[in-house]
């Protein structure tokens, strides 16, 4: 436990190192490069990645990095232990300057999150699990931390959904269940699954792609406060997988009343 900790403090000041990074950037003009599969990307998204990558070859020379910005060399499958690495979740939310974007570290250990921590800087929101010990936020302006617990709610429920990336089923699933719901947020990156933790919200669907660098810390997070983490099918989403793509969807959810699935 003692040793975890320790990673724990450390993913923890990578995430911050590697948020003023981004905002480095964010303040001033960039430059967008569209990627093979369409998606953008800035120079925020590759320093952000440098600084991680560095920072954890070097205090875990024995761990697999899977992230999103680096090749991926597949050294991964023969070790139980893998860190999970968004270094710039929500690079379309960063474009458009509207700050909800996240660092995401993950720490997988033969296939599960263990560890979770998803910092957004523009709001400098650190948010953290560890399996077994809880989820909590820190403020990193003035160092207050908070334990983080989902709501009870089964009805006024709060949906959150994606800002950028919505899809028919999600807003079929959001009319068919209308007398549950008091009101839908869109946002941006893994802050979804962190607002349902930090009961700022209740449910979130989530039916469009994914991969495992945005949702294995949002993983832990969700389920260390109390919270419902799984595949649209019901099953448990494992990590570390020749697939890197979710392509079954997940949902995060307060309760199992609320899973309409
Ligand atoms: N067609 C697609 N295939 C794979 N991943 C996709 C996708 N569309 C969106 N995503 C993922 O959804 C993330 C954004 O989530 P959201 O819509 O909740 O803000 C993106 O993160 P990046 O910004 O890191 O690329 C990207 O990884
Ligand atoms: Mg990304």
């Amino acid at each position: 436990m003692e040793k975890y900790q320790e990673e724990l403090s450390y993913l923890k000041s990578l995430a911050i190192k590697a948020g003023q990074a981004i905002m480095e950037v964010y303040e001033r003009e960039f430059d967008v490069e569209i990627k093979e599969d369409n998606s953008p990307l800035t120079e925020a998204d590759k320093k952000s990645n440098a600084i991680i990558v560095r920072g954890l070859r070097e205090v875990f020379p024995n761990y697999a990095i899977l992230s999103e910005e680096s090749k991926d060399d597949k050294s991964r499958f023969n070790n139980d232990f893998c860190f999970i690495v968004d270094p710039l979740d929500g690079t379309k939310e960063f474009i458009k300057q509207n700050g909800q974007f996240t660092v995401n570290i993950a720490l997988c250990y033969k296939k599960r999150p263990i560890l979770g921590v998803i910092y957004a800087p523009a709001i400098k929101k650190l948010y953290y699990a560890f399996k077994g010990e809880g989820a909590y936020l820190e403020d990193v302006e003035n160092g207050e931390v908070k334990r983080l617990k989902v709501t009870d709610k089964t009805n006024n429920l709060i949906i959150v959904a994606s800002k950028s990336h919505s899809s028919q089923k999600e807003k079929e699933l959001i009319d068919d269940h209308k007398e549950f719901i008091s009101d839908v947020i869109y946002a941006g990156s893994s802050l979804k699954g962190c607002m349902v933790a930090e009961s700022k919200a209740d449910v979130y669907y989530r039916f469009g792609l994914t991969s495992e660098w945005d949702t294995a810390a949002m993983h832990c997070i969700v389920e260390e406060s109390g919270g419902i983490f799984r595949q649209l099918d019901g099953s448990e989403m494992l990590y570390n997988r020749e697939n890197v793509l979710n392509e079954k969807g997940f949902y995060v959810v307060n309760r199992e009343e609320n899973i309409w699935v």
